[in-house]
């Protein structure tokens, strides 16, 4: 059975040989900062209004599909009161992970805790995370499948989703507005929410093993808060780190929204690296199409012109799920892009 990095790994010497990624699947050499990515300030003032703040984040959805937000509702208690329930969460003893562990993502609730990647039975070398995941819409339906300890899980996550929700339609409205589209116009594609919290103890040597490998998320748009360096995004051939801002979030933008911009907006690749000393957890909202329904996304019609022409096909969203599951579990290298088959 997979072993929780979480449960072994404190104090080892050297990292275990089947966490040992080969020379070219490692981090690489030493990737620097990037204060480049643009800091967007929800928040408007004398000097900002709503018309700037849509420029400001459709110029970093272009250029990066990367940007972080401050002043964006949730509050810095509340992101807090997340960071100390999952260290206490990744800090239980193995016994209390043991109940809520599944090797694979089928559990009925969508409700798991793995090791490493989804696929650590068929994987040559493992990841240095461990990772919940679970849906949080229609949250009254949800959350009796979600950890019961801490005690106070239920409780305060069921808060926190909340209150990211509400944050992150008014960005996705912001988005959308940016890109010629409706207010409003990713409320009934964006309806499904989820969070994967991803945990890395330190690894006594980071340099040979990953956290996470590149990977472009499979949703619209993922918002991560992160308390510690280790996020790196793939930009021009190049790894840039990604700055923790402490009660910022990450945004990063998904598959589902390179789709319906129909290429105006790029999905964006990144990766997660270990660290010596610090454990570092992060904790990702993403919010796409409701996977229970037969939602069929497209190209905004809106988007499609005769100079701009439709540059992917509909299709059924758990179809582009289960293709996607199916390309990162290919071994590595692999070729092309989960949007390849996509592709008019
Ligand atoms: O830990 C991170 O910063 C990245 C996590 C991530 O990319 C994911 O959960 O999809
Ligand atoms: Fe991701």
């Amino acid at each position: 059975m997979a072993q929780f990095v979480s449960s072994w790994s404190n104090g080892v010497q050297s990292v275990p040989k089947d966490y040992v990624m080969p020379p070219e699947r490692r981090p690489g050499d030493f990737v620097s900062v990037c204060n480049d990515i643009p800091v967007i300030d929800l928040q408007e003032n004398a000097n900002t209004d709503r018309s700037d703040i849509i420029q400001q984040i459709h110029k970093a959805c272009q250029e990066f599909g990367f940007f972080q937000v401050i002043n964006h509702g949730v509050s810095e208690k509340m992101m807090e009161d997340m960071r100390v329930l999952y260290r206490e969460f990744f800090n239980m003893s193995i016994d209390d992970k043991l109940g809520i562990f599944s090797e694979t993502s089928s559990a009925a609730s969508g409700c798991f805790l793995y090791t490493s990647g989804l696929n650590y039975h068929k994987e040559d070398v493992h990841y240095w995370k461990d990772t919940l995941r679970h849906p949080c819409h229609p949250l009254e339906e949800r959350t009796p499948f979600w950890p019961e300890k801490p005690t106070r899980y239920r409780e305060e996550v069921g808060r926190y989703a909340i209150e990211v929700r509400k944050m992150g339609f008014k960005i996705l409205d912001l988005i959308a507005e940016g890109l010629g589209l409706n207010k409003g116009y990713f409320n009934e594609v964006g309806q499904g929410q989820a969070m994967a919290i991803n945990h890395y103890p330190p690894c006594p040597d980071p340099s040979v093993a990953m956290g996470i490998d590149g990977h472009t998320d499979p949703y619209l748009i993922t918002f991560l808060q992160q308390d510690q360096y280790g996020l790196q995004m793939h930009k021009d051939g190049k790894w840039l780190g990604v700055e923790p801002i402490s009660n910022a979030f990450v945004v990063n933008i998904g598959y589902q929204l390179e789709i319906i911009s129909n290429g105006k907006l790029k999905g964006a690749e990144h990766r997660a690296v270990t660290n010596l000393t610090a454990p570092r957890t992060s904790i990702a909202t993403f919010f796409g199409p409701n996977l229970t329904l037969p939602v069929i996304v497209e190209p905004a019609k809106e988007l499609v012109t005769s100079t701009s022409p439709q540059m992917f096909k509909a299709y059924q969203y758990n179809n582009f799920i289960a293709d996607y599951l199916a390309y990162y579990r290919k071994p590595l290298p692999r070729s092309g892009t989960p949007l390849d088959s996509y592709r008019l």
